[in-house]
């Protein structure tokens, strides 16, 4: 029988209660969005598998609650991620400014060099914006990695960032990253999903 993935990659989402976590990875693994709010009460994981770099990279997303009280619970998971996606939602100036404490926390607990990422979440709310665009960035880019406004709602920048990230692990895992570099195939179609937010 066929193997059905090449690679395993282990990634986990952390963030303010509320920002998205939960939207962003049911949007990713089923291309679904469920308005009503539930709290996630400790950790939870979903599967998806994706191609990259011609590569079926199987990805196994774990979704943290982002509450206080489920800390110690979550942090336990940070060493086995081989990758970090840290998520504020632009309507929210708080969950903006705790991502320093997410930083921290994945400076203490995760395994170094694990590959970071940072999303800006809710970007179908324009109307409500806290947090302008060229702030995210910034703080990105201070900390060498890569930033995406997405939103779970209208479905934008959700595979596309997830696809990153996981090139970026493929990338930094491969014994020959050569000058040439190597692209990641988004198969599907990227333009119309991101007419409203930028990607970087
Ligand atoms: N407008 C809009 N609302 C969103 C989006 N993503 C999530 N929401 C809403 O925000 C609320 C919280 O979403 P969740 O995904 O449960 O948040 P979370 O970060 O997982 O929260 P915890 O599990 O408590 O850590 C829900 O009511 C969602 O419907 C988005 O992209 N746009």
């Amino acid at each position: 029988m066929a193997k059905k993935y090449d690679l395993l990659y282990k990634l986990l989402l952390i963030g303010d209660s509320g920002v998205g976590k939960t939207c962003l990875i049911i949007r990713f693994s089923e291309d679904n969005f469920n308005s009503t709010y539930i709290s996630t009460i400790g950790i939870d994981f979903k599967v998806k598998t994706v191609e990259v770099d011609g590569k079926k990279v199987k990805l196994q997303v774990w979704d943290t609650a982002g509450q206080e009280r489920f800390k110690t619970i979550t942090t336990a998971y940070y060493r086995g991620a081989m990758g970090i996606i840290l998520v504020y939602d632009i309507t929210d100036e708080k969950s903006y400014e705790n991502i320093q404490n997410w930083m921290k926390s994945i400076k203490e607990n995760a395994s170094a060099g694990v590959s970071q990422m940072l999303l800006g979440n809710k970007c179908d709310i324009e109307a409500k914006r806290k947090v302008s665009r060229e702030t995210g960035e910034k703080l990105a880019k201070d900390h060498g990695i890569r930033f995406f406004e997405t939103s779970a709602k209208s479905s934008i920048n959700v595979d596309e960032s997830f696809l990153a990230l996981a090139l970026d692990i493929l990338q930094k895992s491969s014994k020959k990253p050569g000058p040439t570099g190597r692209e990641v195939k988004i198969t599907s179609s990227t333009e119309k999903k991101t007419s409203k937010c930028v990607l970087l």
